[in-house]
């Protein structure tokens, strides 16, 4: 009962959607952000225009659209801005603090930044970043190899967050499914996950029944 409870005020994040449908699922089953990814390599990438018929679905729902990057350039992030209205920019690659202060006053928009988790002193690294980035999102190393920073549905040992403290709010990702999702919320204490392939009936594609699941297991 005291996990249920605990679970329930936790947001969760959507992310990797290609279509306005999955959106649609995501929206109705009660997400509170939905993310696109703008990462050419992912199976999971869409084209602004693609993103902004995804985007579209939200309407005037209290959702944040989120646009993941992974080292765009001012270019890149124009480019995608101009056609599409996000409320949150993700960065999930090298971006150093001093990076990600820079995009927040060029574009005016919050940032959230992704860290890779495998340590103690993966957790301490990245309190460079706390105070500077918006939002913070801790995700698994990427394996040796990887084609990308994230989305490789691997998890990392939860409890490294337990009781650590940030002065901004922060998500946790990285091989979220139905079924680890209350186990991660519980020993890592977050407040609000995000998850992509544990919600895809292969790569790349979302499954509205997942989708719906993984929201009714946190959301209940
Ligand atoms: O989803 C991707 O393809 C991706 C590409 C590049 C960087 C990050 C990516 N995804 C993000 O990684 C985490 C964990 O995802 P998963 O649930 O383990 O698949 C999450 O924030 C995704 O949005």
């Amino acid at each position: 009962m005291e996990e249920r409870e605990d679970a329930m005020s936790i947001a969760v994040k959507i992310c990797g959607l290609k279509t306005p449908e999955d959106a649609h699922v995501a929206i109705q089953a009660g997400a509170d952000l939905l993310g696109c990814v703008f990462f050419p390599p992912s199976p999971r990438n869409v084209s602004a225009k693609q993103a902004a018929e995804v985007f579209d679905m939200v309407g005037d729902a209290d959702v944040l659209k989120v646009g993941l990057f992974v080292n765009p350039s001012d270019d890149e992030l124009m480019s995608v801005l101009n056609q599409v209205r996000l409320d949150l920019i993700q960065f999930h690659g090298d971006e150093s603090p001093e990076r990600v202060e820079e995009v927040r006053q060029t574009f005016g928009l919050p940032v959230m930044k992704a860290l890779p988790i495998e340590t103690t002193e993966d957790v301490e690294k990245a309190r460079t970043y706390d105070g500077v980035a918006d939002r913070l999102l801790f995700d698994a190393k990427p394996p040796k190899g990887a084609t990308r920073p994230g989305g490789n549905a691997i998890a990392f040992d939860w409890s490294l967050l337990r009781d650590t403290q940030w002065t901004v709010p922060w998500m946790l990702a990285g091989g979220l499914t139905v079924d680890n999702v209350l186990d991660a919320v519980k020993q890592s204490g977050c407040k609000a996950v995000d998850v992509s392939s544990g919600v895809e009936a292969e790569k790349g594609v979302k499954s509205p029944e997942l989708i719906e699941a993984f929201l009714k297991a946190v959301k209940g």
